[in-house]
């Protein structure tokens, strides 16, 4: 990749980007602020296996954006950032993370973290021991995100007459936010097909919520209602939304459709889809209501997060826009009222 940081960035925002490296610790790590207008940036820590620093930077400003859109949809006094840490077999990793806990520390309180993809509970604990800005219950975090998917979740079912009671479910990824979501969409009576790489992963889930292990190589095109996409994101490409056998795809992957045509090539078949920036949203509720906002209860937050899919269905049903176009112009729309203020 031969850009330029600033070309990485969102041209259109007042992005930020920071990068740490601590030799010892083999942390190698960037942050990228994308916006401060409603408020401290928030977003977690994402760890993966990356080709170079431009691929970190690339993926930490895609993920940053979004989590702008996340903050302003869900009504939260907050901005968007994102940090992705290097995964390589040089990495020590309670000290790079109690190390990566020091440099978020210096900044004082404007990026606010907690865990995404690819960092475990025993990272965050480290990082937490040495930065006050860390949300290190990622149990509590992930069981935010399952209450506020199956608000959206029952918007898409209600949309089609529907309950939640024996609506059939793919769930793609079994990890914290995987398992959240699928004994949640259990407890309501879904019928649920779950799928991950680690087949121990899935195994597990399944025995716990009594549903059935598919095929991770073809959860996608599982012949269910809804396709919850709940692993890495881009999952969702214009050749799948072609093919795709369910009717509604709300996951809570982060920027889980793979470009700007995909939301219109679902739209044109007619397959509802709730914008992961709505659908993924209880996280951050629960963290930036909690740290930022002093919100006793989270819930009815959280609980909006369908309402806010029911009025994109509803609208993009009338106008022919896609409920990410419009979601964009809502987020868009709060953050431009809050700089004139
Ligand atoms: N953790 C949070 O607070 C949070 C909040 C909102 C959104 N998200 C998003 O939710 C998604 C999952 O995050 P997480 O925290 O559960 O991560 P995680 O690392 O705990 O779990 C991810 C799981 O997906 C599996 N997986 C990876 N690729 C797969 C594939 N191709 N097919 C099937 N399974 C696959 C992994 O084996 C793992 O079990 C990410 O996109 C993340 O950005 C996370």
């Amino acid at each position: 990749m031969s850009a330029t940081i600033p070309e990485l960035l969102d041209p259109a925002g007042a992005a930020r980007c920071v990068l740490w490296r601590d030799p010892p610790s083999g942390l190698s790590a960037a942050l990228v602020i994308d916006d401060l207008s409603l408020g401290p940036a928030a977003g977690g820590v994402r760890t993966g296996a990356y080709p170079d620093a431009a691929a970190m930077i690339a993926e930490a400003a895609a993920l940053a954006r979004a989590m702008t859109r996340k903050c302003a949809l869900a009504g939260l006094d907050a901005g968007g950032a994102k940090a992705v840490v290097l995964d390589h077999p040089g990495l020590d990793r309670p000290a790079a993370f109690r190390r990566l806990g020091r440099f978020v520390a210096e900044l004082g309180g404007i990026f606010r973290t907690a865990g995404d993809l690819g960092t475990t509970s025993a990272d965050l604990a480290a990082m937490a021991e040495t930065c006050p800005y860390v949300h290190a219950d990622d149990r509590g975090l992930a069981e935010a995100v399952a209450r506020g998917m199956v608000a959206c979740v029952r918007a898409v079912a209600r949309a089609r007459g529907r309950g939640l009671g024996g609506l059939r479910v793919a769930v793609q990824g079994c990890g914290a936010i995987g398992s959240a979501v699928a004994r949640a969409l259990a407890a309501e009576g879904a019928f649920l097909l779950v799928a991950d790489v680690d087949p121990r992963r899935a195994h597990d889930l399944a025995v716990a919520t009594g549903s059935h292990v598919h095929d991770p190589k073809d959860i996608l095109l599982a012949p269910v209602d809804v396709l919850a996409p709940c692993a890495v994101g881009g999952v969702i490409t214009a050749e799948l939304a072609a093919a795709l056998p369910a009717w509604a795809v709300c996951g809570a992957a982060n920027n889980l459709l793979a470009g700007p045509g995909v939301a219109e090539a679902l739209r044109a078949r007619g397959i509802l889809h709730v914008p992961d920036v709505v659908a993924s949203a209880g996280a951050v509720i629960e963290g930036i209501g909690r740290s930022v906002m002093g919100l006793a209860d989270r819930g009815p937050l959280i609980a909006a997060l369908g309402a806010t899919a029911a009025e994109l269905l509803a609208e993009s049903a009338a106008t022919g826009a896609t409920t990410e176009a419009l979601a964009d112009r809502r987020a868009a729309a709060r953050i431009a009222a809050a700089r004139q203020q």
